[in-house]
C-alpha cells in the first residue's frame, strides 16, 4: 500500500476569489477560449499536503535531519499500482524508493485529477509527471495522435525530459517520444514526425506554435492530447511565455488532464492556473509550510563588493574552490547572454577550465556543452538563464550568481542546480552595493553574508591582463546587454542618470576607458535615446 496516497494526505478545500479586473490576473489578454476552460468567477482548489514531511516525536536529531533533508519517501515503486513494464524500466534506471513528490502525486494523477505540484529542486518531479502519464497512455489504442504533450521553457530541459521518458518507455515498445525545440531545422522535425508519429511530444513553446501554424496535419494530431504537462509551470505562465501557451492550449481538447509542476509556485501562478487547469484541481505542496523552498544541505552565501572587484572575486572564489575540491563542478550564472560570453572569455583567459552556454550559441554547441557538463567533473559552466531551471547536472558543487537574478524564483531555481537528490551544495550570490535590495526578497531563505576575500596583487594583475586579451567587441556587446538588462529592471531604471553611471562602472570593470557607443536604434528601443552620458553611433 502506498503511504502517501490521498487517504493519508491532509486535504483542505479552499475557495479563492480571482483578482479584480485589470489586476493582471484576469486581464483582457486571456482569450475567451481559454478563460472559459473550466474557470468560474470563483476558483476552487483543493490543497493537499503530502504526509511525507510528518515527523515522529520520538526521532533523534539525526533521524529528523534525515527525513527533512531526504528527498526520498519510504514507499517503493513496486508497492504502487504501476504496470510491470514501467516497473522493469524504473528498476533498470536504478530507482527503488519514490521521492516525496512522486509518492504524493502518483495516486492523485492516476485518479485523473488535474494537479498543480510544488516540490523542491532536484527531487524527481519529471518522473512524477511522466510515470502516471505513461501508465495512462499504455491503456490507449494505438493511433498517430499525440496523447501526452509536455511543454518546457528551455531546449535543454525538453531534451532532458525526453531522455527521462525514453528511460521509462524502455519496455513499452508501442510508445515513443519526440522532441521539438527551437534552433533545429523545422523541416527535419516535420519529416521525422511524419515518418514516425509518436504519442509523446516534448516541446518548447515557440517551436510548438511553429508546428501548429506550419506543419500539415499537426493541429489534428494534437487534438488527441489526453494529458498536458507544463513543466516549470510558473515560468511558462509568466508574461514571457503566457501568450504562446494560451494559443497552444486553444488547440488542445478541453477534455484532458493537466499537470503543472514547479519548485516555485508564486501566488500569481495559483491565481492564473485556470488558464490551463479545470476548477477543483489539486494543489499538492511537498514543501511544508514554514519550511524554506531551498534545501537545508545547500549553504547559501552572498557577498557585496563594488563592480570593479567582481572579476577578481570570481577568479579568487573559483581558484579557492578548485583547490579545495578536486571534483569541482561549478555553474556561474550571469545576467545576459552577452555578459555570459564576456565572463566566459575572461575566465578562459585566466586558464580555468571553462564552458559557455547561452541563447546566442548555436543549438548544436549548446547540446554539446550541456552533454559534456552532465558527464564531467573539473569543469566550470558559465551560463545565462538557459540553465537556470530544470536541467539536471549531477554533482554540481557550487553555483555562483553574479549580478541580480531576475527575481526570487530565478534565484531559487539557479541555486537548485546544486544540492540535487539530497546531496550537499554551495551557493554564492555576488552583488554590487546598489543591488543589495534584492536580499529583501530572499530574507526568508538562509542566505548568510560572506566576507569579501582579500584580493592579492597577483590576482589583480592576472585579471587585468586577461581583460586586456579579451576582444573589445565582446566588451562592447556586454556593455550594451548589461545596460538593457538593468534598464528592464524597474528598481534600477527609474533613475536614468544613475543607470548610466552604473553602466559606466561596469564598463570600467571590463577595463574600458570610456563606455562604448551604442547604435541609435537600440538606444531608442531601450527608451534611452537622449539620456545624457550615453554615446550613440
Ligand atoms: N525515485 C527516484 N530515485 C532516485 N533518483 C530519482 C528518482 N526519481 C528521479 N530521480 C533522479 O533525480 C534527479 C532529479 O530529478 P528531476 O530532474 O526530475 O528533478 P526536479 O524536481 O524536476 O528538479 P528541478 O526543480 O530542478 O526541475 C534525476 O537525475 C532523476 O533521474
Amino acid at each position: 500500500m502506498m503511504s502517501g496516497g490521498p487517504s493519508d494526505a491532509t486535504h483542505r478545500k479552499r475557495r479563492r476569489r480571482r483578482g479584480p479586473k485589470g489586476s493582471g490576473v484576469d486581464g483582457p489578454s486571456i482569450p475567451r477560449a481559454v478563460t472559459t476552460n473550466g474557470a468560474g468567477p470563483e476558483e476552487e482548489e483543493e490543497v493537499v499536503e503530502g504526509k511525507a514531511m510528518e515527523l515522529d516525536a520520538g526521532m533523534s536529531a539525526a533521524e529528523v535531519e534525515g527525513v527533512v533533508g531526504s528527498h526520498l519517501s519510504e514507499t517503493r515503486f513496486d508497492q504502487c499500482p504501476v504496470s510491470p513494464l514501467s516497473l522493469k524500466a524504473i528498476k533498470d534506471a536504478g530507482y527503488e524508493k519514490m521521492t516525496q513528490v512522486q509518492e504524493a502525486t502518483l495516486p492523485i494523477i492516476l485518479q485523473g485529477e488535474d494537479v498543480l505540484a510544488k516540490a523542491k529542486t532536484g527531487t524527481g518531479k519529471t518522473v512524477a509527471f511522466l510515470l502516471p502519464a505513461i501508465e495512462l497512455l499504455s491503456t490507449l489504442p494505438r493511433s498517430p495522435s499525440i496523447n501526452l504533450l509536455v511543454i518546457c521553457p528551455t531546449r535543454e530541459l525538453a531534451n532532458q525530459v525526453a531522455a527521462e521518458a525514453r528511460k521509462l518507455l524502455k519496455y513499452h515498445r508501442s510508445l515513443g517520444v519526440q522532441v521539438v525545440i527551437g534552433g533545429t531545422k523545422l523541416p527535419q522535425e516535420q519529416r521525422s514526425m511524419q515518418s514516425n508519429p509518436c504519442q509523446i511530444l516534448v516541446a518548447t513553446p515557440g517551436r510548438l506554435k511553429d508546428h501548429l501554424e506550419n506543419t500539415p496535419g499537426f493541429s489534428n494530431r494534437i487534438k488527441g492530447v489526453k494529458v498536458l504537462v507544463l513543466d516549470e509551470a510558473d515560468r511558462l505562465l509568466d508574461m514571457g511565455f503566457r501568450r504562446d501557451i494560451e494559443k497552444i492550449i486553444a488547440f488542445i481538447p478541453k477534455e484532458r488532464q493537466t499537470l503543472l509542476f514547479s519548485a516555485t509556485v508564486p501566488e500569481e501562478v495559483r491565481q492564473i492556473s485556470h488558464v490551463a487547469m479545470k476548477r477543483g484541481y489539486k494543489f499538492i505542496n511537498t514543501v511544508k509550510e514554514g519550511d524554506e523552498e531551498t534545501h537545508s544541505q545547500v549553504s547559501q552565501m552572498y557577498m557585496v563588493a563594488p563592480l570593479d572587484l567582481h572579476f577578481s572575486i570570481l577568479y579568487n572564489v573559483l581558484k579557492k574552490h578548485i583547490a579545495e575540491d578536486a571534483d569541482y563542478k561549478v555553474i556561474v550564472f550571469c545576467t545576459t547572454a552577452m555578459v555570459t560570453k564576456l565572463v566566459a572569455e575572461v575566465l578562459s583567459q585566466l586558464k580555468l577550465n571553462i564552458r559557455e552556454i547561452h541563447s546566442r550559441k548555436s543549438q548544436s554547441a549548446r547540446t554539446k556543452v550541456s552533454d559534456e557538463f552532465r558527464k564531467s567533473k573539473g569543469l566550470i559552466l558559465v551560463s545565462s538563464d538557459v540553465s537556470a531551471r530544470g536541467v539536471d547536472y549531477p554533482d554540481v558543487t557550487l553555483v555562483i550568481q553574479a549580478g541580480l537574478p531576475a527575481d526570487r524564483e530565478q534565484y531559487i531555481h539557479r541555486l537548485g542546480r546544486t544540492g540535487r537528490k539530497g546531496k550537499d551544495g554551495l551557493g554564492l550570490l555576488l552583488l554590487a552595493p546598489w543591488e543589495t535590495y534584492f536580499l529583501n526578497s530572499v530574507q526568508d531563505l538562509s542566505v548568510s553574508q560572506a566576507v569579501v576575500p582579500t584580493i592579492d596583487s597577483s590576482i589583480q594583475t592576472g585579471v587585468k591582463d586577461a581583460l586586456g586579451r579579451v576582444e573589445t567587441k565582446s566588451k562592447e556587446s556586454a556593455y550594451q546587454a548589461w545596460l538593457g538588462y538593468y534598464n528592464s529592471n524597474k528598481a534600477i531604471s527609474r533613475d536614468k542618470s544613475r543607470l548610466v553611471r552604473l553602466a559606466e562602472e561596469f564598463s570600467q570593470s571590463m577595463g574600458l576607458a570610456i563606455p562604448p557607443a551604442i547604435p541609435k536604434l537600440i538606444l531608442r528601443k531601450m527608451g534611452l535615446n537622449n539620456v545624457p552620458g550615453l554615446r550613440s553611433v
